[in-house]
């Protein structure tokens, strides 16, 4: 942790909606990592943004190139999985939903299946554990990677779908949003959302994708990770923010991954004022903990004293997140209930 965050913020019940989770490993875990591969030379300094650092995007994604070196065989996948799932309960958040690219390593033997295997087991040792928290996995499609490679990831992530109990909920479309364009993925998107897994997709992250993202808009995705540049006073423009609302898709938010990452020029220029102004729905999420270092109850913090937030708004902005999650209705219901009964408590 950099700085010091209320109580009331650590104490608040939260959904972590928008987590990577090569991009969510903590300090401590990574020097777990880096001891075990000494002969690699990395440094746990190469792995994250410090408090008033910032890269452009670019460089962020030479991190996560790192990282993946460091991660790489089942083993550090499910220590890394586990160590996130903790931090996340240990930071107040009840449910997350955790996103992750499958890779394969011949070297170590590793699979994209045994990938996925190994984050649901992951989740599932949680659960046994009694980690308070309940976890939702969504595989992700690095757009960098192509059209086949993509609809391999849907056939893989539909599979999961039917037999992980529930767990695979859905797909992410991510990876370096300047690599690669949208219509080339959308018959895999398309595949996907016509079997029922749900779709979170990063949109208009940087400038001059009004085209890709108006295309993807059509499927429509449920969810769309930051949406930096949908509104027409940074470029975007009416018809697409007029997409998103009128089919009242939710926007995942993430202050200090876009600051850090330099396609928002600070706190207060951060879209989710715009968004919040209308009233439409809108989730604070950390994108990459790890690397940014934060946690989910600094960036509520953040949100609210830069746009002014009370502790009563920032609880419905918590619960409001509630009705964006992925997950069945009868955990909508239970989480509801959950807010319901810490309520007295955070507020006392
Ligand atoms: C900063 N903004 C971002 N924009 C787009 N994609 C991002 C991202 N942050 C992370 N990722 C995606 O997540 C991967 C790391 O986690 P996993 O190996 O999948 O667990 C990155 O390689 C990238 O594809
Ligand atoms: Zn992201």
């Amino acid at each position: 942790m950099e700085s010091e965050t209320d109580i009331f913020y650590k104490e608040l019940p939260k959904v972590e909606l928008h987590a990577h989770l090569n991009g969510s490993v903590s300090v401590q875990t990574i020097e777990k990592v880096i001891s075990r591969k000494p002969h690699l030379n990395i440094e746990q300094n190469m792995t994250a943004i410090g408090k008033g650092q910032r890269r452009t995007l670019d460089e962020c994604f030479q991190v996560f190139k790192v990282i993946h070196q460091l991660v790489d065989s089942e083993e550090d996948i499910l220590m890394v999985a586990t160590d996130v799932i903790k931090e996340f309960a240990a930071d107040g958040v009840k449910y997350l939903e955790l996103r992750s690219t499958p890779r394969e390593e011949t070297k170590t033997g590793l699979t994209k299946k045994s990938y996925i295997e190994t984050v649901i087991k992951a989740i599932q040792q949680c659960k046994i554990d009694g980690v308070d928290i309940d976890v939702r996995f969504l595989v992700a499609i690095d757009r960098r990677n192509g059209t086949e490679v993509a609809m391999e990831t849907v056939k893989l992530a539909e599979e999961f779908m039917l037999s992980s109990d529930g767990l695979v909920v859905g797909l992410d479309l991510s990876g370096d949003p300047t690599v690669g364009h949208g219509k080339d993925l959308l018959p895999a998107l398309q595949k996907a959302k016509n079997c029922g897994l749900k779709l979170s997709l990063h949109l208009s992250e940087v400038p001059t994708q009004q085209e890709e993202t108006d295309l993807l808009l059509n499927l429509p995705p449920d969810r769309i990770g930051h949406g930096t540049f949908l509104h027409p006073e940074v470029g975007g423009s009416q018809s697409l923010v007029d997409k998103v609302r009128k089919n009242n898709i939710p926007l995942e938010l993430c202050l200090t991954s876009n600051v850090k990452g330099q396609t928002v020029p600070s706190y207060s220029k951060h879209h989710f004022n715009y968004w919040y102004q209308l009233g439409h729905p809108s989730v604070i999420c950390t994108d990459d903990k790890g690397v940014f270092s934060t946690d989910l109850s600094q960036e509520y913090q953040l949100a609210a004293s830069t746009f002014g937030l009370s502790h009563e708004d920032v609880w419905k902005l918590s619960q409001q997140a509630i009705d964006c999650i992925f997950a069945p209705d009868d955990m909508i219901q239970q989480l509801k209930q959950k807010w319901v009964d810490m309520k007295p408590q955070v507020f006392k």
